[in-house]
């Protein structure tokens, strides 16, 4: 395997997170006597961070309502996440072989780089029993998120690694982007929540349908 490390994105990557999103989701619109969303909406909002999700679930639209105000954002946000706390893990699953792959490469160095905060990052880890998986975890809220380079940066820095010898893997545009931007190699996974996108525009070194392949695509 030419990488000393790998960097793994979490929703859409390691985790079918949209079932306990949709469920908090669809509380706080309730909470606030707006029309609920399809789980296919929610998937498609997810990938740029919490605060992007509830503006968009607001919206119905991936396009923010610009009649929204800062006040309705924030109460939003604040029922989002007293739901999304209460309801995480319970729905939300790994996809078939994260542990398998994981654990076949138990030698080399691990990062998860995940927009989702880290209070929710941690307790879903927890409940899914992989954060041991990972020597180093960088979250949305840490600092700038994907598409910017910046966290994985800090994690190449954090495990030692150049990001020339770390391999980005991730279900969104945001993964990979921010992996160009951090002159790393990328791989992506076309099962998780894309936005609607063909990530093959955007030039990834692996494109994998399911998790199991990543063995041997990287180990070619
Ligand atoms: O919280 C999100 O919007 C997405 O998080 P991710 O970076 O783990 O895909
Ligand atoms: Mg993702």
């Amino acid at each position: 395997m030419k990488y000393q490390a790998l960097i793994f994105d979490l929703d859409g990557t390691l985790v079918d997170s949209v079932p306990d999103m949709y469920i908090a989701v669809n509380l706080m619109l309730t909470d606030l006597a707006r029309p609920v969303i399809s789980h296919a909406m929610v998937s498609q909002f997810v990938g740029n961070g919490i605060e992007q999700l509830v503006v968009r679930a607001l919206s119905g639209d991936m396009e923010p309502n610009p009649l929204l105000t800062e006040q309705e954002i924030s109460r939003a946000n604040a029922l989002f996440c007293q739901h999304y706390l209460a309801v995480l893990g319970q729905y939300s699953q790994l996809y078939p072989h994260v542990e398998t792959v994981l654990a076949a490469f138990a030698a080399t160095p691990k990062a998860l780089v995940t927009n989702k905060a880290r209070r929710f990052t941690e307790a879903l880890l927890a409940k899914l029993g992989i954060a041991s998986h990972f020597q180093v975890i960088v979250c949305g809220d840490d600092g700038a998120k994907k598409p910017s380079p910046e966290p994985l940066l800090k994690a190449c820095q954090q495990l030692g690694v150049e990001p020339a010898q770390a391999l980005m893997i991730g279900d969104s545009k945001s993964d990979l982007l921010a992996a160009q931007a951090a002159a790393m190699d990328a791989l992506a996974l076309s099962g998780g929540y894309h936005q609607g996108e063909d990530l093959r525009q955007y030039n990834p070194e692996y494109l994998c349908d399911q998790f199991l392949d990543i063995i041997t695509a990287i180990n070619r």
